[in-house]
């Protein structure tokens, strides 16, 4: 079995506000091993991205914090890092690409200057390596006229171009490990279909490891080896990507499963998950879960299920499956 390449253990990480603490992220563990797409599932609101700003170091205080827990990048913990030893590690192991490429790209510099500044910073190149390594990232994003691209300011390329300027930057250094928060979701089907397409080549030929966030299960069924899917800030099931599209545990998966569209088939109305997430002030001892079930027990108004394995690698936090994994204890 491929060896972990990040590592995050019982991590913790909250919102100190005026109205309470919000426990964005509570108690996550999970695993990415090298070569291996993992990716992260659920509705708005449910920790995706928390857990990933905070792998990045970039979880903005007072107010936020990581509280407790481990995230371990081949036997570093960052979380042990200083600022200056963790920008590094930002740059130069661990790319990462969010949903809205404009915000995160700078108005006033060529793309040209954007993709080379983390190629002279962390890589050391000259000013002319780097240029040239920039137009040869802007052909590898499957972008024609690279030189002239280069030259250009952000405001003057579509969102799909940006998008792949913004994978171009955080590929450039060859990290071991690409975080993507809803890469694709701002862009149209044939762009998205692109852009997995460039992450997914990419993959293959650098062997590096991919943390995806999304809520679109159709790009978790493109994309993942290992899906992890999170509720109010906790996960409740995880597993192998086919294992868990054909035997989805938790009542959550079944509904978000459910209420994929099929392709191919007309569905006359859509489904949706009733109710809506519980606001994170409002949490108490229960499954988070619990109103909105089908199959709410009388336990799971009163006390949290906790994460158990159940067969092969798929685990689920769910009353229903209880018996089911303490029998293979
Ligand atoms: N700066 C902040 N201050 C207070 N609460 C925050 C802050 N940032 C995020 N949160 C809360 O943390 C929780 C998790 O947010 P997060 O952005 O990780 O969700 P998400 O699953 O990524 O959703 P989305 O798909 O909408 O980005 C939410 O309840 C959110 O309101």
């Amino acid at each position: 079995m491929a060896s972990h390449l990040l590592d995050i253990e019982h991590l913790s990480t909250y919102f100190y506000t005026e109205e309470g603490t919000v426990k964005a992220v509570d108690d996550v563990s999970l695993q990415v091993r090298k070569g291996e797409t993992v990716c992260i599932v659920g509705e708005s609101g449910c920790g995706k991205s928390i857990t990933a700003m905070s792998v990045m170091g970039l979880i903005q205080g007072p107010s936020g914090k990581v509280v407790s827990g481990k995230i371990d990048l081949e036997g570093t913990d960052l979380l042990k890092l200083n600022r200056n030893e963790r920008r590094v590690i930002r740059g130069k192991e661990i790319g990462m690409i969010f949903q809205e490429p404009m915000s995160s790209l700078n108005p006033v510099l060529t793309i040209g200057q954007q993709i080379m500044e983390p190629l002279i910073e962390h890589l050391r190149m000259s000013k002319k390596e780097a240029r040239k390594r920039a137009i040869e990232l802007i052909e590898q994003v499957g972008i024609s006229r690279a030189e002239q691209i280069a030259n250009s300011y952000p405001h003057e390329l579509s969102g799909g171009m940006l998008q792949r300027i913004m994978i171009a930057i955080a590929i450039s250094c060859e990290p071991k490990l690409l975080i993507a928060d809803e890469p694709t979701t701002a862009l149209d089907v044939t762009i998205q279909a692109q852009i997995l397409d460039i992450l997914r080549n990419f993959r293959e030929e650098t062997g590096m490891s991919i943390l995806l966030i999304t809520h679109d299960l159709g790009v978790v069924a493109e994309m993942a080896d290992y899906v992890i899917v999170m509720y109010s800030g906790k996960v409740v099931e995880e597993g192998e990507v086919t294992e868990l599209f054909a035997n989805p545990r938790h009542p959550y998966t079944q509904g978000l499963l459910k209420a994929k569209p099929i392709l191919n088939q007309r569905q006359d109305e859509l489904y949706s998950i009733p109710g809506q997430v519980p606001n994170p002030l409002d949490l108490t001892e229960s499954c988070y879960f619990h109103d909105r079930c089908e199959h709410c027990l009388e336990i799971c108004k009163v006390q949290a299920p906790e994460l158990q394995e159940l067969g092969t690698e798929q685990k689920v936090a769910c009353w229903l499956y209880e018996k089911e994994a303490t029998a293979r204890v």
